[in-house]
């Protein structure tokens, strides 16, 4: 570690791991009732699963992409964090705030309160003073942040990860607006789900990505620049207006129907760079480093992310096609590829380069490490599979044909049960990092040579 501060991630990071922990666990909960329709009806009902496990993926990603600019943020700047005591109120504003949502969602407390209780709108569930929580502790953020970057050294890195942050904290407040008519309430609520994860979101993504491969194949900054920039603009080009893909049918314009295919066809684009980037940096570069189960992370999350957002994004994002498979199963195929490929394994990507700097045991067992990443990606992709097939049939049945929802659900019903299959394979891989990135390995096997970091 070069420099004191950077031990903030550690916290960020290992509350990060816990929520992900609970959040596959509440997914596998999930997919049994899919399969058995009873299952915890009265102590756990479908929709509180539902938005536990949606709530806690935003979380628990966003609280990783605290803890990895914190870590990246000294050295890319060239100096300690500008206060540890605020990083750390930060995560504590952020640790009450998960604790009141789920207390508030599992005994579903003050009902209807404008204040105190739940919101309906999907993934901004959490009760206004939650909201008002997450507001203060990204400010607090924002603050510590901007004003080590400020009198630190300026990269394109920093530039990029600052960009990023601004925004997702800007967007988010969309969320205090709830407008009463239905279409314009879906408008903004676009801005925050869609704007995130197809915009702000994949700049901290190119950051991290663009820190990792610096640090991981040792090609030279300018090349790394000039890529990230490359891949910022056509992210921002094509995801600001690609946000037209969800006005089909919410009671927007027509013309939003072309601007949506056109520019969110577009968003390929930056995820195919993503890829092209990580690939061509690992052949251009000279270092060995020690870390191999980071670069496979860092590898394997730019192809996932290309394949789940980019390819099964496009699967489904032209008007004419949407038509027909609007919030069907393969939405669910794409919402879970894509999140898994571009945030969650980014996540783990930093997660496993940052960890055994932090905790002292440079190098450590990756082996297991990298036994999580094929159980985990290997589990995610079946489930895409299995979504997609499920999808297919139920856009043929439903949507071609006519059939009744529930109707066509039970003919679903073998899909559902493999896509719990895979599911187990995801929370035992989850399981698995957590015990490779936590537990220390008793004995050195064969320690092999250590390649440090060298100074740029
Ligand atoms: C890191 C892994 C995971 C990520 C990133 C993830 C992400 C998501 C997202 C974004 C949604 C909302 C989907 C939408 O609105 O289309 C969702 C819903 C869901 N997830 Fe996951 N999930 C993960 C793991 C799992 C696992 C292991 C299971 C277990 C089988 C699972 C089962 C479900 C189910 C059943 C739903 C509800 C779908 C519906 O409403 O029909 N997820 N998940
Ligand atoms: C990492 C980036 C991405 C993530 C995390 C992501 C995630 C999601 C999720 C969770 C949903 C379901 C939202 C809901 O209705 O509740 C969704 C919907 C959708 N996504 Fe993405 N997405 C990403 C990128 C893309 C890209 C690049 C495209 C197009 C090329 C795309 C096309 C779509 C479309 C068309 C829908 C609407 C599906 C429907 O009509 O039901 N997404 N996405
Ligand atoms: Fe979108």
């Amino acid at each position: 570690m070069k420099y004191q501060t950077q031990k903030i991630a550690l916290a960020y990071f290992v509350v990060a791991m816990a929520l992900f922990a609970v959040q596959v666990t509440l997914g596998l909960v999930m997919g049994w009732i899919y399969v058995d329709g009873n299952f915890l009806t009265e102590i756990l009902p479908f929709n509180i699963a539902r938005m536990l496990h949606t709530n806690s993926l935003i979380v628990w990603l966003l609280v990783g992409f605290f803890g990895a600019a914190y870590y990246l943020i000294p050295e890319e700047s060239e100096r300690e964090i500008h206060s540890t005591k605020l990083a750390y109120l930060q995560l504590a504003i952020l640790v009450v705030g998960t604790v009141g949502v789920v207390l508030t969602y599992f005994f579903n407390l003050f009902e209807g309160n404008f204040l105190l209780g739940k919101e309906g709108r999907e993934f901004l569930e959490q009760p206004k003073w939650v909201k008002a929580g997450i507001v203060v502790a990204a400010l607090i953020f924002l603050y510590n942040i901007s004003m080590t970057v400020l009198k630190g050294r300026k990269t394109a890195i920093t530039n990029i990860m600052l960009l990023g942050l601004w925004g997702i904290a800007l967007l988010f407040l969309f969320a205090f607006y709830n407008p009463s008519n239905l279409a314009l309430d879906k408008q903004y609520w676009w801005y925050v789900v869609h704007l995130w994860v197809e915009g702000t979101w994949e700049l901290v993504m190119a950051g991290i990505l663009g820190f990792l491969m610096l640090k991981l194949t040792g090609v030279d900054r300018e090349v790394v620049e000039k890529w990230l920039y490359v891949i910022v603009a056509t992210a921002l080009f094509s995801g600001i207006l690609g946000t037209g893909h969800h006005y089909y049918w919410i009671g927007t314009p027509g013309y939003w129907q072309w601007i949506g295919s056109i520019f969110s066809a577009l968003e390929v684009v930056p995820f195919f760079g993503m890829m092209a980037f990580a690939f061509v940096m690992v052949w251009k570069g000279r270092r060995d480093h020690a870390n191999k189960a980071a670069l496979l992370w860092s590898l394997g999350c730019a192809t996932l992310a290309f394949f789940g957002a980019g390819v099964w994004g496009f699967l489904h994002t032209l008007h004419g096609i949407n038509y027909y498979t609007h919030g069907t199963q393969i939405t669910a195929a794409h919402g879970h590829l894509a999140f898994y490929g571009a945030y969650v394994a980014l996540n783990l990507a930093i997660i496993t380069y940052a960890m055994p700097v932090l905790r002292g045991r440079d190098p450590y067992n990756q082996v297991l490490n990298m036994a999580s990443f094929w159980l985990m990606s290997g589990g995610m992709l079946f489930m895409t599979f299995t979504l997609t097939f499920a999808g297919t049939v139920q856009t043929h049945l439903q949507r071609v044909n006519g059939e009744g929802f529930m109707d066509v659900q039970d003919q679903l019903w073998i899909f559902f049960v493999m896509r719990f299959g895979s599911g187990v394979a995801v929370v035992l891989g989850a399981i698995l990092f957590i015990y490779a990135v936590m537990v220390p390995r008793r004995e050195v096997i064969n320690p092999g040579p250590v390649v440090q970091d060298a100074a740029e």
